[in-house]
């Protein structure tokens, strides 16, 4: 039996920064062609300009919608131009208004078309977040934005390498919140889902470890309470719904464990205290996949890196290792065969 390989949506992120060039990079390499058919929402103009700078040699065909995308035949990759940005709401670096609402409309419209199963899933590039918000649309990031798109209250960021992935009970908060963010639901959850999404799509019963917030585990209480108050009990919970985690574990050490692979996955109380070891293995392959939604989607590590737009420097690793991870996601979701 041939099966169709899954139809892809990849969002073109922000007009003013890497993301066409490292979409146009994409589309072009064969292990991507190999696994899943690309469909870009974005912008015409910004994707040939990104195209010609990087020279990557695939062609785009501007269609009007998912089923003409679809249907296309040939070698070049359907693009659905949902807007036409001037030249100014180009300039690299320097996001507009216009741009602002032009990265959002990308990920609704590509978010819309993967509810309604037209396209098995989304990988994202890079949105300016602050430009986001500065056109009216108040979200942290792509995350909270596609869980209320989805209707999704229980969702986990989790980026993942081939030597470690870090699952994020905090997400983009000022980090004096975190320990008031923190709680005993708030940490099951996450290791419930990670639990459930982590098992459902890369390996079957994950070991996972659930990281202390203070140094020490907090030294009996000397240097904070949240392991005794919060993580421990929360750890205990899990166990006895049957997850295999283990916890609290000093965030200093346990890095080195979970790279030898004694771990499948680890829980992270804050954003940095998993992105900065996962970034330092795997900056230029990690792959941020959101678990929890009704959806599959995934995306680059990395931002805008403006220092680079329009240099043809950025490299593609991240946004290829996102299309061919959203694409082994949906194989595995719609045939149940790991690939
Ligand atoms: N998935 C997303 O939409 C993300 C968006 N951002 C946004 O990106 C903007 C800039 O954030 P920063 O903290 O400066 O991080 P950044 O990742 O854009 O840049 C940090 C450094 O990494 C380098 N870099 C980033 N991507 C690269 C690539 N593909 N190839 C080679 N070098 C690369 C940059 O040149 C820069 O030196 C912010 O507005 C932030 O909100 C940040 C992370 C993820
Ligand atoms: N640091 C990761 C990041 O900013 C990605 O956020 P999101 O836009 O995927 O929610």
């Amino acid at each position: 039996m041939t099966m169709e390989k899954p139809l892809i949506a990849l969002t073109m992120g922000d007009p003013t920064g890497i993301g066409p060039e490292i979409i146009a990079q994409t589309v072009a390499e064969p292990a991507v062609a190999a696994v899943c058919r690309p469909v870009v929402f974005g912008d015409n103009g910004a994707i040939a300009r990104a195209n010609s700078l990087v020279g990557a040699g695939r062609e785009f065909a501007t269609v009007s919608s998912v089923n003409e995308a679809a249907s296309l035949t040939g070698p070049a990759v359907p693009l659905i131009p949902l807007t036409t940005l001037a030249d100014v709401d180009m300039a690299y670096g320097q996001p507009t208004a216009a741009s602002g609402d032009a990265m959002y409309r990308y990920i609704v419209e590509a978010a819309r078309h993967c509810l309604t199963g037209e396209v098995d899933g989304m990988a994202t590039a890079p949105i300016n977040k602050e430009a986001m918000n500065r056109a009216g649309h108040s979200y942290p990031g792509h995350t909270e934005l596609l869980a209320e798109l989805t209707g999704s209250d229980e969702y986990v960021m989790m980026l993942a390498g081939e030597r470690l992935r870090v699952a994020l009970v905090t997400i983009h908060v000022s980090l004096r919140d975190v320990p008031s963010l923190l709680s005993i639901e708030k940490v099951v959850q996450t290791i419930r889902i990670v639990n459930r999404d982590v098992g459902r799509y890369f390996c079957c019963r994950p070991r996972i470890a659930v990281l202390a917030l203070n140094p020490h585990c907090g030294e009996g209480g000397m240097f904070g309470d949240e392991e005794e108050k919060i993580i421990a009990p929360a750890v205990k919970l899990a166990r006895l719904a049957g997850i295999e985690a283990t916890g609290p574990l000093s965030a200093d050490t346990l890095f080195h464990f979970a790279v030898q692979g004694e771990y499948d996955a680890v829980v992270c109380m804050y954003h940095d205290q998993g992105l900065i070891p996962l970034k330092l293995l795997h900056f230029d392959d990690a792959v941020n996949v959101t678990l929890g939604l009704p959806i599959i989607r995934t995306s680059v590590d990395h931002g805008t890196a403006y220092d680079l737009a329009g240099t043809g420097r950025a490299s593609a690793k991240s946004m290829i290792a996102a299309v061919r991870m959203a694409a082994a996601m949906a194989v595995m979701r719609n045939t149940g065969v790991a690939v």
